[in-house]
């Protein structure tokens, strides 16, 4: 479905991806999780062919997609903030996605329209941030492209909108798999859906995981420093906190059974970090170094 091998690009003089490695051949849904700057977009305007290559390959569903009248028959790209025309209204967009997508399903679209309540007639200008993002998941999830990228597909989504997102992504991937990019600052947004997550941090991919295998690293210690300080010993801290005599430490480790016992042993608290925490500290690695 995707391979990039070595591949870099700068904007003029500023790098924003540098030696990308990345390969997927099963349809799946796919989160891409990064910090601000650190190339998410430079990445998924490299896989639409928006932006070509300085170096290395890239082969997207069998094409490169520069400049390359395919491109537009595999690959969907709905960015964040869609430039939708001020004229337009809901109907204006569908008959552009029809127009525009070999596979466009428009009894998928009418459905999204009507499952996410979106007005028809009245101008998309006019829309909440949530109604856009609503109108983007209709155009992209309707594409059935066989590579469709969506950039930030919860923004502006509330708790009920977003279930709708995750249940009708579900039904139309089940019925038709096909591989899905979804990009996000907030893991917890899509974890559930991803089946993997690429993880990119300073202009490259740094980690491409199962989601389940991701979700079992990070480990949060927190206890007195006599404790705390044997337990850590050789680990990789990628947070450590001090308040009073207490100390908080997150571990670049997997969570088991075996530090829980190990914890309760020493009488310090145990528990898995969230993903979102675990994945900030990674990439920020504050405090990364061996004890
Ligand atoms: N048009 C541009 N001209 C010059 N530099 C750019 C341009 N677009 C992005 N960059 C730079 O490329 C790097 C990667 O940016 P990119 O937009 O891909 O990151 P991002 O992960 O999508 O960020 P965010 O989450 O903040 O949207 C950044 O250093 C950014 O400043």
């Amino acid at each position: 479905m995707i391979k990039l091998e070595d591949v870099s690009f700068s904007y003029g003089n500023v790098p924003a991806l540098k030696n990308v490695n990345i390969s997927e051949t099963e349809p799946i849904i796919m989160g891409l999780w990064g910090r601000n700057g650190s190339g998410k977009t430079t990445f998924m305007k490299l896989l639409s062919g928006l932006e070509n290559i300085d170096a290395g390959s890239i082969n997207v569903n069998g094409i490169t997609p520069y400049n390359n009248k395919e491109a537009m028959n595999n690959i969907t790209y709905i960015q964040e903030n869609h430039p939708f025309s001020i004229l337009w209204n809901v109907e204006d967009a569908l008959r552009f996605g029809a127009l525009f997508n070999k596979n466009w399903d428009g009894e998928l679209a009418e459905h999204l329209v009507t499952l996410f309540e979106l007005p028809r007639k009245k101008k998309i200008k006019n829309f909440s941030k949530g109604m856009q993002t609503m109108l983007q998941i209709v155009l992209g999830l309707a594409s059935k492209a066989p590579v469709t990228i969506m950039d930030e597909p919860t923004n502006g989504l509330d708790a009920y909108m977003r279930k709708q997102f995750y249940d009708a992504l579900l039904d139309t991937y089940e019925e038709d798999p096909r591989f899905i990019i979804l990009s996000t600052h907030h893991i917890d947004e899509i974890e559930a859906m991803c089946e993997k997550i690429a993880i990119i941090n300073e202009q490259t991919i740094v980690r491409y995981e199962e989601t389940e295998e991701l979700k079992m690293h990070g480990i949060l210690l927190s206890g007195s420093a006599e404790a705390i300080e044997p337990l850590i010993e050789g680990q990789s801290l990628i947070e450590k906190r001090k308040l009073g005599k207490q100390i908080n430490v997150m571990i670049d480790d997997v969570f088991t059974e075996e530090w829980k016992a190990r914890a309760n042993k020493a009488g310090v608290t145990v528990e898995k970090a969230k993903l979102q925490d675990y994945l900030v500290n990674y990439t920020t690695k504050k405090e990364v170094h061996k004890v």
